[in-house]
């Protein structure tokens, strides 16, 4: 018998092996994973692509198969303020935050609750899951009040107390409904938008949203996906892993600035309460999700207490 070498070995079955080789390194990595909660925040630049976001989808349900409860959070931006553009509304932002009068709240949940978010359920769905769309207001998940900022006027240089309207930062999380779908082949993908005392609408920023999420089902992992390959130093080389003590001296030094601030408190509200880990990284990257869950080499910005 002739042994056969990868030398003279046909060129699908080394492509075979090194298949194989994959799928075995990712084995230690869903054994960690094994029933745990992931959160997984897709923000609206991320989403541009179709293409990305089906594979984004099939990363999803992939994660449901091999026994993890994925919580998907979306956010919208980009596509909010194109259809205020396109209705000649205009729109603001303080501090990181869109100024949401009432006309605003309306588009907000329209794109969010509706066109988004369903467009999410039906790639999860082709990809073979089985998603449920569901925003902050359905069965009182997500009770939010009402924000205020301060800004500092750049002409003056005094700081101003700026009214945002109908934006608001999550109060309290009830998981009733959640803890119902996680566990059972069901993948929640959820709007941020969120429910006043009152019953009225609140708009939230996404990653806050995600974070309340995160922390309210105690998750293993909560995971942003945004449009640069995670926090870089000040040379702009990606840093791989960061404590909340070193994240917090990025932002007091100013390596750290504008949209990456609310996302690394984000991070670091999470931590605080209870999440093990929470990775920033480019969900333009096809297949980010599975690259960073189940692969050795991670994707982008692991920060742990
Ligand atoms: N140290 C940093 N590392 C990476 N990005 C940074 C950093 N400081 C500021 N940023 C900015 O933060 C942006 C990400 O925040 P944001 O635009 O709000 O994301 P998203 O829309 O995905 O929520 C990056 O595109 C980048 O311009
Ligand atoms: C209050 C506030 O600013 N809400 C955001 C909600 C969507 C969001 O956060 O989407 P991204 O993650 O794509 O940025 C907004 O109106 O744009």
């Amino acid at each position: 018998m002739t042994a056969v070498t990868t030398a003279d070995a046909p060129a699908d079955i080394i492509d075979d092996h090194a298949k194989a080789r994959v799928l075995v390194q990712a084995l230690p990595h869903m054994q960690r994973y094994d029933d745990a909660t992931i959160v997984v925040k897709y923000g609206g630049h991320a989403m541009g692509d179709e293409q990305v976001a089906r594979d984004f989808a099939q990363d999803i349900v992939l994660l449901e198969q091999s026994g993890v409860n994925p919580v998907v959070v979306h956010g919208g931006g980009p596509q909010i303020g194109a259809m205020l553009a396109k209705l000649n509304i205009k729109s603001e932002f303080a501090a990181g935050l869109r100024i949401t009068d009432k006309a605003t709240v309306e588009i907000v949940e329209m794109v969010l609750a509706g066109s988004i978010n369903k467009s999410l359920v039906g790639f999860i769905n082709e990809a073979g899951g089985t998603a449920l769309g569901l925003s902050g207001k359905d069965g009182n998940m997500v009770v939010a009040t009402k924000v205020t900022r301060s800004v500092r006027d750049p002409d003056s240089n005094i700081e101003k107390v700026v009214d945002l309207g109908f934006v608001g930062e999550p109060a309290h999380v009830d998981t009733t409904v959640l803890d119902q779908i996680l566990g059972r082949d069901l993948i929640p993908v959820l709007a941020p938008v969120a429910t006043g005392k009152d019953g009225g609408t609140f708009n939230v920023n996404a990653d806050t949203f995600a974070g309340a999420i995160a922390g309210a089902l105690n998750a293993k992992r909560l995971l942003l996906l945004t449009d640069v390959p995670g926090v870089l130093d000040a040379d702009k080389n990606l840093i791989k892993e960061l404590t909340i003590s070193q994240a917090r001296a990025l932002i007091a030094d100013g390596t750290i600035s504008g949209g990456m601030i609310p996302k690394v408190e984000t991070c670091i509200y999470a931590l605080e309460q209870g999440v093990e880990g929470v990775v920033i990284l480019d969900g333009k990257v096809p297949h980010a999700v599975l690259l960073e869950l189940l692969t050795d080499h991670g994707a982008g910005t692991l920060i742990t207490r």
